[in-house]
């Protein structure tokens, strides 16, 4: 893929290296394992779109540790292809079996925790379902002041910045998701 194709031209910075991102995604999947591993019934869940690759990177790292276990995808919306957080989030749950839920030690995986909409979203959503516990695991926890009191069980990696970034999942106006790397978009 050549430059141009990939919009490398809006990136201003890289925040975060692609061997900062493997590196991060190495903690996150041996943060999993162990709750995999220690807790009996946990339910893996994680983000569309933005989390596809995030989730792809620790299921890899899982099934050569030898942990085959289903990480399920939920599609949530709140940016609609903005910078701006939407109030409204939507979440397609569907497909879940909500019985299943119940008394469950669940885990949410995302890309990034920002404003804390989106996740905050889903977990009153799995509590709703009867989840006993809710973890969360994200690559990239925006380090800011919350309106909704949410904070990460594990975040691969960590920035006090405040620009909007892109990259490893991460889209801008739909595009740089493919990036290796974090970048803050001009
Ligand atoms: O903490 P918050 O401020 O709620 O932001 C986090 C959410 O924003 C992005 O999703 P987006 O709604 O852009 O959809 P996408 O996953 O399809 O990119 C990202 O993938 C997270 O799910
Ligand atoms: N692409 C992208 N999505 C987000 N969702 C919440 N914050 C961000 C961000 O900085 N970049």
């Amino acid at each position: 893929m050549d430059v141009r194709e990939n919009h490398e031209e809006l990136v201003e910075e890289v925040l975060f290296t692609e061997k900062q991102v493997q590196q991060a995604a190495d903690r996150c999947a041996e943060w999993l394992r162990g709750i995999i591993q220690n807790q009996s019934c946990v339910l893996v869940f994680y983000m569309l779109e933005g989390c596809r690759r995030f989730a792809e990177m620790l299921n890899h790292r899982l099934l050569r540790a030898g942990v085959d276990k289903e990480l399920i995808p939920i599609r949530t919306s709140s940016y609609n292809e903005t910078t701006q957080c939407s109030e409204v989030v939507k979440i397609e749950d569907d497909h879940i079996q909500k019985d299943q839920l119940q008394g469950r030690t669940i885990v949410l995986i995302d890309d990034i925790l920002d404003t804390g909409g989106t996740m905050n979203s889903v977990r009153k959503r799995m509590l709703e379902y009867g989840a006993d516990k809710v973890q969360i695991c994200v690559l990239l926890e925006r380090e800011i002041e919350r309106k909704v009191n949410i904070k990460a069980d594990m975040a691969g990696l960590k920035t006090q910045r405040a620009e909007y970034l892109a990259g490893v999942g991460l889209d801008y106006k739909g595009m740089l998701r493919e990036l290796p790397y974090i970048a803050v978009i001009e």
